[in-house]
């Protein structure tokens, strides 16, 4: 079984392949933007703004199964770069899909909590209006409607506020500059599930086993829109809190700065984020067999490993 992995130097491609599940179910090719990776080793050329040059790179490589975690994700920037972004989360997922149905290929693919509003009072299903705020939102949103309409079988697997310990994330943000101030400020007012970037490896492999163990009847089933969150959920302000908590207990930090609750008009940004992001994780849960831990488990987790390599 041929696997493509698009985006292996962004900080959920990375996981994946420091994790090694996809390379174990497969023959396993990397490809980034620029076929380097951040390993040393050798990589594809995938460039997601080109999207008229992924056919060819998928006819030579025929896989069976694509993963894509490449995406442009600069939520502010993209107020400025919509039609970059659109091409490369909008139109090449679109160019993937048609490949994938065209030859029988399955496509994992990865969405946003920002496709939606925030206006909820309780978690998102998977079916919920999506309106999204930003241009980052609408772009994702392209994506998820060019894959569906591709005809391929797909997991569209939306995740949200996902951190790692490489990579552009949150957590690296509030451990980089709560070493350089006494205090941070930081919104209490959006609420959403931190997601470990090996939280979403570890699901997506069982997704993916199951799908593979599964007959038609129940790929057909699997095939479409799925919530891929840690369970639970907390504010920036909650989160940045418990980074700073975690990272002195386990001797990663030696001082807490304080972090002042504010609010998001106190904060103003480019691009509008939903108050409310909390994406329903229980059908995932129910129809790959899988528990999905608290995100307090993958904070854990991440701060554990930065503290080992501090060491
Ligand atoms: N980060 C988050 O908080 C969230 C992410 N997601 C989704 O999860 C998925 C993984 O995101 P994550 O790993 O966090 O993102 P990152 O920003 O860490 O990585 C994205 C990767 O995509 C690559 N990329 C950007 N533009 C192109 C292009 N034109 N051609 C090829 N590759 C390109 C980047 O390349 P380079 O390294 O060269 O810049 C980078 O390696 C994405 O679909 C994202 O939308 C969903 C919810 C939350
Ligand atoms: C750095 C900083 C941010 N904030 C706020 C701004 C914003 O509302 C919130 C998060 O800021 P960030 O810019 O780090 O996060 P952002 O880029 O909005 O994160 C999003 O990325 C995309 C790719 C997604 O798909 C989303 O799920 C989500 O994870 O925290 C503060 O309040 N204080 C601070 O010091």
């Amino acid at each position: 079984m041929n696997i493509l992995l698009l985006g292996a130097n962004g900080q959920l491609g990375r996981s994946f392949l420091e994790h090694g599940g996809l390379a174990a179910r497969g023959h396993l090719t990397a490809a980034s933007r620029d076929g380097t990776r951040t390993d040393g080793e050798s990589a594809e050329v995938a460039d997601l703004s080109r999207p008229d040059t992924l056919t060819t790179l998928l006819d030579r490589l025929r896989p069976d199964i694509i993963v894509n975690a490449a995406a442009y994700t600069a939520v502010d920037r993209a107020e400025q770069e919509e039609d970059l972004a659109t091409r490369v989360n909008g139109e090449a997922v679109g160019v993937l899909g048609k490949w994938a149905a065209a030859h029988h290929a399955l496509v994992i693919h990865y969405s946003t909590d920002y496709v939606f509003d925030g206006s909820a009072k309780a978690p998102y299903a998977v079916d919920a209006a999506t309106a999204p705020l930003g241009a980052y939102g609408r772009s994702k949103l392209a994506g998820e409607q060019a894959l569906k309409s591709s005809g391929a079988a797909h997991l569209l697997l939306r995740t949200a506020w996902v951190y790692a310990p490489h990579g552009h994330n949150f957590l690296r943000t509030m451990l980089r500059l709560g070493a350089e101030r006494e205090e941070l400020r930081v919104v209490a007012d959006q609420q959403g599930a931190p997601t470990s970037t090996d939280t979403i490896v570890r699901a997506t492999l069982a997704a993916l086993d199951a799908w593979q163990s599964g007959n038609a009847e129940q790929r057909r089933a699997m095939t479409g829109t799925h919530h891929l969150v840690a369970s639970g959920h907390t504010s920036w302000h909650g989160f940045a809190s418990a980074i700073f908590q975690t990272a002195h207990e386990r001797g990663l930090i030696a001082r807490i700065p304080r972090v002042a609750a504010i609010t998001t008009a106190e904060f103003p940004t480019p691009a509008q984020r939903p108050a409310w992001s909390v994406l329903d994780n229980t059908g995932f849960q129910q129809r790959f067999g899988y528990a999905l831990p608290d995100w307090q488990a993958g904070l854990h987790e991440v701060i554990d490993t930065l503290s080992t390599q501090a060491r």
